[in-house]
């Protein structure tokens, strides 16, 4: 019996995690389940789920979570602050641990996690951006496998012999990444001037958190993903294409110096995803409705409109520029992505802050944990006087 942690338990990865294992009671085991502040359904969820151990991020929740769980007649062990997070990831409570945290804020789990050798189910794709050569330090020191389940990545990750191989070792010639294109795909920077938060968090295809919607909106989510394949699989970044695919039925493809290409597909529903990465190297019936090809009948493929989507390209600048770069395109990210759904930024906007923001902080090689955090934070004052400057 697999005893998991759910880190960020009441979002969108969470519930489809949660879903999974309810399912499979015989071989997965909710353990410790985690959110932010949203206290009520965290108490529900241990209701139905019945863990050792439930956790608020925000210490100030805590009395309201343990006044929840009272009235439900619930006894779970309750504990609050980022450090708890971090302690439950590492302890005995759990071997396996899903990072659904969403944002920077994930990132000293997830590393806690990976030091202590869990078998770490990763979603939460900022921290490996923000910190991926400390991240997959940790993950070699722990000894503990990473399966990533961000979809694509999962997808990559079942195209490649033994999930995360030397890829030259292989013979793997390029990595390509597909892009749903998002709400405004095929739509001219002159028709995104007035967009508002709910049309960008209204994706064609997945229902997801509003956060990673928005950055799928700009393309922002592909150029974080296209880190995230670099440092999950070390691949340089000129063998990681993106190809815009609308429909999101293939989830990513593997390229062979042989000429073959070898895909993974599915529905567009996480719980393939995390179903495998729970059960890997098994495999266990998720309820995802199955592919009909016939029905689909036609699949389309399309290079990204890059001219309009800006942030791709700002992404690859900061692979490119390597060391802290990424760090600071994630932060200055994070902050413009806030400020646009609360109605403060304009949507086309999120690329200029971000770009602003490598540009006047650079990059510096990577040396510490304690380096990265106070450079997210540099970024973050930074992003936020762009704002100022830029458009208020
Ligand atoms: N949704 C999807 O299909 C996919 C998501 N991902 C990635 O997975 C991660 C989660 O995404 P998603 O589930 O959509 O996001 P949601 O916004 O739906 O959920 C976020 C979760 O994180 C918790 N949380 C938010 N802030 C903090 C914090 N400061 N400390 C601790 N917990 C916090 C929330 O708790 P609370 O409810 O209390 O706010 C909630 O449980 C993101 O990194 C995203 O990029 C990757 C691929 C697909
Ligand atoms: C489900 C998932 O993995 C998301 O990251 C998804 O890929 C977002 O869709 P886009 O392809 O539009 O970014
Ligand atoms: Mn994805």
């Amino acid at each position: 019996m697999k005893q998991v942690a759910i880190l960020g338990a009441t979002g969108s990865i969470g519930s489809s995690t949660l879903d999974v294992i309810a399912r499979h009671p015989d071989k997965f085991r909710a353990s410790v389940l985690a959110a932010h502040r949203s206290t009520e359904a965290l108490a529900d969820l241990c209701d139905r789920f019945r863990p050792d151990l439930a956790i608020v991020a925000d210490p100030a929740c805590e009395a309201d979570l343990k006044a929840h769980l009272a009235r439900r007649g619930l006894t779970t062990a309750v504990a609050a602050g980022e450090a708890a997070l971090s302690d439950a990831a590492a302890s005995s409570q759990c071997d396996t641990v899903v990072a659904a945290i969403v944002g920077a804020a994930g990132l000293a789990s997830t590393l806690a996690a990976a030091r202590a050798g869990k078998r770490l189910l990763l979603a939460n794709k900022e921290s490996i951006v923000m910190a991926g050569p400390l991240l997959m330090r940790a993950l070699r020191d722990g000894g503990g496998d990473l399966i990533p389940i961000d979809s694509e990545h999962n997808a990559l990750f079942q195209c490649l012999p033994g999930g995360r191989p030397e890829l030259s070792a292989v013979g793997v010639r390029k990595l390509t990444l597909t892009a749903s294109g998002g709400p405004f795909r095929g739509r001219s920077r002159q028709d995104l001037g007035a967009i508002t938060p709910e049309q960008a968090v209204a994706h064609p295809n997945w229902r997801m958190g509003r956060k990673i919607s928005v950055d799928s909106a700009t393309l922002m989510n592909k150029g974080l993903e296209v880190i995230e394949a670099h440092f999950l699989f070390d691949a340089p970044p000129e063998a990681i294409d993106v190809v815009v695919h609308p429909q999101s039925i293939v989830h990513s493809l593997v390229e062979y110096v042989d000429g073959s290409v070898l895909a993974q597909l599915g529905n567009p529903d996480m719980r393939t995803a995390i179903g495998h990465a729970l059960a890997w190297p098994g495999r266990v019936d998720t309820a995802v409705k199955p592919l009909d090809l016939v029905a689909l009948s036609r699949l389309e493929f399309l290079p990204p409109d890059r001219a309009t989507f800006r942030c791709l390209d700002l992404a690859y600048a900061a692979l490119r520029a390597g060391g802290t770069a990424p760090t600071v395109l994630n932060a200055a990210n994070e902050i413009a992505v806030a400020a646009f759904l609360d109605g403060h930024l304009p949507f086309l906007a999120i690329a200029e802050v971000i770009e602003s923001c490598m540009d006047a902080l650079g990059t510096e090689p990577v040396q510490s944990l304690d380096q990265l955090i106070q450079t997210d934070l540099t970024a973050r004052h930074t992003a936020r006087h762009m704002m100022r400057r830029l458009h208020c």
